[in-house]
């Protein structure tokens, strides 16, 4: 449930609430229910379906928690990359804002803390923010910087962090969340349109990707509980693939990837740097640039 107290649903309203306690478990079966564990009661204004407590002692939602490590992992060797090949520094804020989601995220499903769900959350506003920067600035020359467009994300991730930390309330974040995807995908589909219809491949599977998350996403929040009916029924590997929280992450973190490669390479195409995607192991997507060719 993507609302700890009150019924589930996408974007319903959660209610801040005594803790529960764990529920019982049947010593017959095993328990598909929460439990407790190491890191107390949850505090914080959201939890999702997955079981609390039901694979380890040490993590809450353990398959929330670990789904992570893409959020993590790809865009460390991206912001190493993008650090050797000389590029702007505003792309490595790009891949470290996302490896810090990931983090607090991590943090998040681990304990089901409220400090830590804003290590997950605010972030999420903040690389967002980069990610605007980023795309929005594409087709400025080299060395130039946008005071304007600065000072109003800067002032948009204070305003938003200010009154989320105030209201504690879940919508408000994911509704000022939502506007910034929506800026960040109309300025994408505007440069596969009109600027660079060949990066229309690399534009749209990021942003399917990304909507497939988006889906599942409220898949976990609307059938929650028949999910855990089924879970409570079925080997232990089904209760692993069915944690739809754990893939929003994969698809969101996977299309989140793809939007800096897309960004990337817009950049870099425009500074004449000849961008190429590669495939590390045959899998996974990577950006290499060579600088421009001197005359
Ligand atoms: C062309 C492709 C566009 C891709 C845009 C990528 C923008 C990425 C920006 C930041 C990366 C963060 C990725 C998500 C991290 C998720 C961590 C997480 O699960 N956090 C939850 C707690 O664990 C948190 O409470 C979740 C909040 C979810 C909010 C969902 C809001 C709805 C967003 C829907 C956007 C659809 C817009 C469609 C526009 C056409
Ligand atoms: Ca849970
Ligand atoms: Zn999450």
């Amino acid at each position: 449930m993507a609302t700890r107290w009150a019924g589930p649903g996408p974007l319903s309203s959660p209610h801040l609430a005594p803790p529960r306690p764990a529920r019982p478990r049947s010593a017959a079966m095993a328990p598909a229910a929460d439990r407790a564990g190491y890191w107390g009661p949850p505090t914080s204004t959201l939890e999702w379906c997955e079981e609390n407590y039901a694979v380890s002692h040490y993590i809450a939602e353990f398959w929330n928690t670990v789904s992570n490590l893409i959020f993590i992992l790809p865009p460390i060797y991206g912001a190493i990359q993008s650090y050797k090949d000389g590029l702007e520094k505003r792309y490595l804020a790009a891949y470290l804002s996302l490896t810090a989601v990931g983090l607090g995220s991590w943090c998040f499903h681990m304990t089901l803390k409220y400090e830590m769900q804003l290590l997950d959350e605010l972030p999420m506003i903040y690389t967002c923010c980069v990610f605007v920067y980023c795309l929005y600035e594409c087709f400025k020359y080299k060395n130039t910087v946008n005071y304007p467009l600065l000072f109003i994300l800067i002032g948009y991730s204070f305003v938003v962090s200010i009154i989320y930390l105030k209201l504690k309330e879940p919508i408000f974040h994911q509704i000022m969340y939502g506007t910034l995807v929506s800026v960040v995908v109309m300025r994408s589909v505007y440069i596969v349109l009109w600027v660079y219809p060949w990066l229309r491949g690399l534009g749209y599977t990021s942003l399917t990707v990304f909507l497939m998350g988006f889906f599942l996403w409220n898949v976990d929040n609307i059938f929650c509980d028949k999910l855990r009916a089924v879970r409570d029924k079925m080997p232990p590997v089904v209760g692993a693939v069915t944690q739809f929280h754990a893939w929003w992450h994969i698809l969101t973190g996977l299309g989140s990837y793809l939007h800096i490669l897309l960004s990337l390479y817009t950049r870099t195409l425009f500074l004449k740097y000849r961008p190429k995607v590669k495939f590390i192991f045959g899998i996974w997507p990577v950006l290499l640039v060579e600088p421009p060719k001197k005359h």
